[in-house]
């Protein structure tokens, strides 16, 4: 089989730093049959005689070389702003060695023994270059990126709108978008951090849509939201008949999102036994369906999200602190709204032309009087909070003037009706009419769901922030309810969630 870069006259050069003979004999040949050119090296010295005499795609360096370290050649091609991707090899248990190598901007990394599979995989996507579409970096990223912009990846349109989508020029938010350009090049794991409504999510999709997984899926899971004992089914799949009701093979989350970004949202959330089998799927780069006896191979960049402090979180002996490190190599802080109080009218317009959009009328007109006033209140829920505010002055809106509107949280905001309750509710108000007794629990209550679900997005033109607070539920519950049902929005609704985004 000949692996060739679509692009490329000629295939991918790649360097194997190794001083193992046979070992590096393996590698080469493995290469080499996969079409790629290959130099070899056994140590620090030699591999720099061959990265000053030429460029390569990938370099693939064992960590412990006779003069050295193979973390000094990734330092190294680092400091010189060079392009080749570093892939290292760790001794299996070395997270320490992993972890280090990714934060030091390694691509990725392999456990030895190395698996063979494992590794044309890793290679394969370390060699594959950015998508040619380049556009002018935005703004934010060229102002603040400085001696790094020449290290950073060009901007592909999907990356340049996703950074787009992200409104907000303050530095914070300058820092973040030049953050994630810049992270968005490696397979390091990303956890980013901050309270509630902040804009996580979408970070999370900056940094898929600017890394070059970006033609793959991207992968939404609120952890939170997942009844426990279908957590290992979700994410890993299952075989047919592996437990009741499942009438065929499923896949889960982690083959879903194979070649793009597996996205764990509140992974402060997830329960401790999930946390242990998520470590191992990290680890071993492969996961077992339930009821099978294979391990599907996995090839997903994680970036997780959560709004608690983890830290404490781990104090408390309720997140493990193995998995905490594994995931948060690379740490993105979106600050509260609060501390960016700048950016509000940027976010007000856009906000406003989104709303305007999915209703279909014209963007109201914002005053200072009403930015003025927003920004007085004190937005504990963030930008969502702010895009409630908005939603409810433009229902409203008289014509001329927005009216603002605080007296309180959109009604169901308040009460988050447990999964069964939202399905229910609407059979208990008919008692006259019950229907016959279902033969099929499950299939019988998804229906239900999937009825309500509909028609709440239907009255609200497919609004799913406003469907979400007219159930009592959060725009992630219902994000998760929409993709797990299979029911299709509308294009121009920014994307279903749990299945392929953008
Ligand atoms: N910087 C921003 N520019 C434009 N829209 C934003 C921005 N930040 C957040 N939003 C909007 O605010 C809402 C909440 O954002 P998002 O879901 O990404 O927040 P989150 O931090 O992931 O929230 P949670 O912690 O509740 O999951 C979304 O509708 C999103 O589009």
């Amino acid at each position: 089989m000949s692996t060739h870069h679509p692009t490329a006259v000629l295939p991918a050069q790649i360097l194997v730093v190794d001083d193992e003979p046979d070992l590096r004999t393996l590698y080469e040949l493995t290469l080499l049959r996969e079409g790629y050119r290959v130099e070899a090296a056994s140590s620090v010295s030699e591999a720099w005689e061959h990265l000053d005499a030429g460029r390569f795609d990938a370099v693939i360096t064992d960590m412990r070389l006779p003069d050295g370290l193979g973390m000094e050649i990734i330092q190294r091609i680092q400091k010189d702003q060079r392009g080749e991707r570093c892939v290292v090899m760790t001794a299996y248990g070395s997270a320490e060695n992993a972890v280090e190598a990714l934060k030091a901007g390694a691509f990725d990394y392999l456990t030895k023994p190395v698996d063979l599979k494992q590794f044309r995989a890793v290679v394969a996507s370390a060699v594959q270059r950015q998508p040619q579409e380049a556009v002018p970096a935005p703004r934010a990223a060229t102002n603040t990126a400085t001696s790094e912009s020449r290290a950073l990846p060009p901007q592909t349109s999907l990356g340049a709108s996703a950074l787009e989508r992200l409104v907000g020029e303050s530095d914070p938010m300058r820092l973040i978008k030049s953050h994630i350009a810049k992270v968005a090049r490696g397979m390091a794991p990303v956890l980013v951090r901050g309270e509630s409504g902040t804009g996580k999510e979408l970070v999370a999709r900056a940094v898929h849509a600017c890394s070059q997984r970006s033609d793959g899926p991207f992968v939404a899971v609120n952890c939170g939201a997942i009844p426990e004992n279908l957590l290992e089914a979700e994410f890993f799949g299952a075989r047919k008949g592996s437990y009741t009701g499942s009438a065929a093979d499923r896949d889960g989350y982690f083959q879903a999102a194979r070649g793009g970004t597996l996205f764990l949202d509140e992974i402060g959330d997830l329960p401790l036994p999930m946390q242990s089998k998520l470590l191992r799927a990290i680890q071993e780069r492969s996961v077992r369906p339930i009821g099978s006896t294979q391990e599907d191979t996995v090839d997903v960049r994680i970036v997780s999200a959560t709004h608690k402090d983890l830290h404490a979180e781990v104090q408390a002996g309720r997140f493990r602190q193995d998995l905490f490190y594994r995931l948060n190599v690379i740490e993105i802080s979106v600050p509260a709204l609060r501390d960016r109080r700048e950016d509000l009218p940027a976010l007000c317009n856009a906000l406003l032309a989104r709303i305007a959009q999915d209703g279909g009328i014209p963007v109201p007109r914002l005053t200072s009087d009403v930015v003025a006033r927003l920004a007085d209140h004190p937005l504990e829920g963030n930008v969502r909070e702010l895009e409630n505010l908005l939603h409810r002055a433009v229902a409203l809106n008289d014509g001329d003037e927005l009216h603002l509107d605080f007296s309180g949280p959109a009604p169901l905001e308040a009460a988050v009706p447990s999964p069964v309750a939202a399905v229910v509710a609407p059979v208990r108000e008919r008692p006259a009419a019950r229907p016959a007794m279902p033969s099929d629990l499950q299939s019988y209550l998804d229906q239900q769901e999937r009825e309500v679900l509909v028609r709440a997005l239907q009255e609200s033109g497919f609004n799913r922030t406003a469907a979400a607070a007219r159930l009592g539920l959060s725009l992630r519950q219902i994000r998760y309810r929409i993709a797990r049902l299979g029911i299709s929005t509308p294009p121009g609704d920014d994307g279903l969630v749990g299945t392929l985004d953008e």
